[in-house]
């Protein structure tokens, strides 16, 4: 297993990039921890495969460097990578027994025969596959085809990382989830360096301890899934992450207060220093309440029930704005919203500010 560093790393399809626009992948520096559960999370082609194709060399950047460990590998091909892949979509030999497919990388690398045996039979009961372990691959759905490529993929218990691309895409919704624990499982069991790619915050937030945003090319968060919620760094992460997204608020801040367009004032949970550029308040709509006195003047346009809350789309001096209220409050005729002062972040030009005191204690 190894620590993966990308230094200075970007990437163009094209051969002679004129601007920043022209990179799928813009300059970065990013390291993934060895032993790490990762989710790669961004919206269609912001350059997540690009990434994950540079990190298996499947690709070759155009700029930087990749090293695992110590070692430079930005040229060296995948098979000297020492990785697993695991793909959307099921990559398996038809005409092989599951135990054959499942068995293949170990073979590959003369591994005796009682070690695969037992390896093979332990992965199988990971993956609800023992029973079948001896039916041939031909036939099976593509549900349990990619529940073998998962498989194989796992099988190798000396790779460098794990690399899954989409990997639950064909997969039925309720295994998803199943199979998402099971990964996690074999991440605290095997403790494999482990990037997965998806578009689905779900995904991302339940399978990674750190999950890694990306937006137009750039990484631009790495978190937990709670600090992705609480504490944004971007607002595309802010709008992302969240069901819905987050509020943001065209603003003016001046120390602890926020001025809004409609000259209304907001308290801040922190001071702040002169902020330029174009300023906004971000709040998730898990943080604003509905309220009959104080706050700000709201206007509800529609509520909707989600389950365990309430979701109230309003509009607060003309914009709309959302606000999440516990089941069972009555929320009809609440004619303002408050904010929780801590929970605010503010942003100038998109990128987070943080309070002058944040991190003291
Ligand atoms: N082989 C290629 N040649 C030229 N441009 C490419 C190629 N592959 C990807 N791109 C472009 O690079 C950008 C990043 O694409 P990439 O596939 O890495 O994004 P993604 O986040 O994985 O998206 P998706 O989730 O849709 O797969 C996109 O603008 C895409 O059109």
């Amino acid at each position: 297993m190894a620590r993966i560093t990308l230094q200075n790393l970007a990437h163009s399809y094209l051969r002679h990039p004129r601007s920043e626009a022209d990179f799928a992948l813009k300059q970065m520096d990013h390291v993934w921890q060895d032993g790490g559960a990762y989710a790669l999370l961004g919206a269609s082609g912001c350059g997540k495969t690009t990434l994950l194709n540079i990190i298996s060399g499947l690709l070759i950047p155009s700029q930087g460097k990749v090293l695992f460990g110590d070692r430079d590998v930005t040229g060296a091909p995948t098979a000297e990578r020492n990785i697993a892949q695991v793909f959307q979509f099921p990559v398996v030999y038809d005409t092989m027994t599951v135990r054959d497919n499942l068995a293949f990388p170990l073979r590959n690398r003369g591994k005796d025969a009682s070690y695969i045996k037992s390896r093979v039979e332990q992965i199988a009961r990971m993956i609800g596959m023992e029973s079948i372990l001896n039916r041939k691959a031909q036939g099976l759905t593509a549900d349990a085809k990619q529940k073998i490529s998962l498989g194989r993929g796992m099988v190798r218990e000396d790779v460098n990382a794990i690399l899954f691309d989409e990997p639950l895409t064909v997969i039925d919704p309720h295994m998803k989830w199943e199979l998402r624990t099971q990964l996690r499982q074999l991440h605290s069991q095997f403790g494999h360096t482990m990037i997965y790619v998806t578009h689905d915050q779900t995904e991302a937030l339940t399978f990674a301890q750190q999950v890694v945003v990306m937006h137009e090319g750039r990484v631009v968060q790495m978190g937990t899934p709670e600090e992705l919620f609480e504490k944004p760094a971007h607002s595309f992460v802010g709008y992302f992450i969240g069901s819905p997204g987050m509020n943001f608020l065209d603003a003016e801040v001046r120390g602890d207060r926020a001025l809004l367009a409609g000259g209304e004032t907001v308290e801040l949970g922190g001071h702040y220093a002169p902020v330029a550029g174009r300023v906004q308040i971000g709040i998730r709509p898990e943080h604003a309440t509905l309220v009959a006195s104080g706050g700000l003047p709201f206007a509800i346009r529609r509520i909707e029930d989600v389950g365990r809350h309430r979701l109230v789309r309003g509009e607060l001096m003309g914009r709309a704005l959302n606000v999440v209220m516990p089941e069972g409050v009555p929320v009809e005729g609440l004619p303002r919203v408050a904010f929780a002062p801590h929970k605010i972040n503010v942003y100038a030009d998109d990128w987070r500010i943080a309070p002058e005191q944040e991190g003291a204690s």
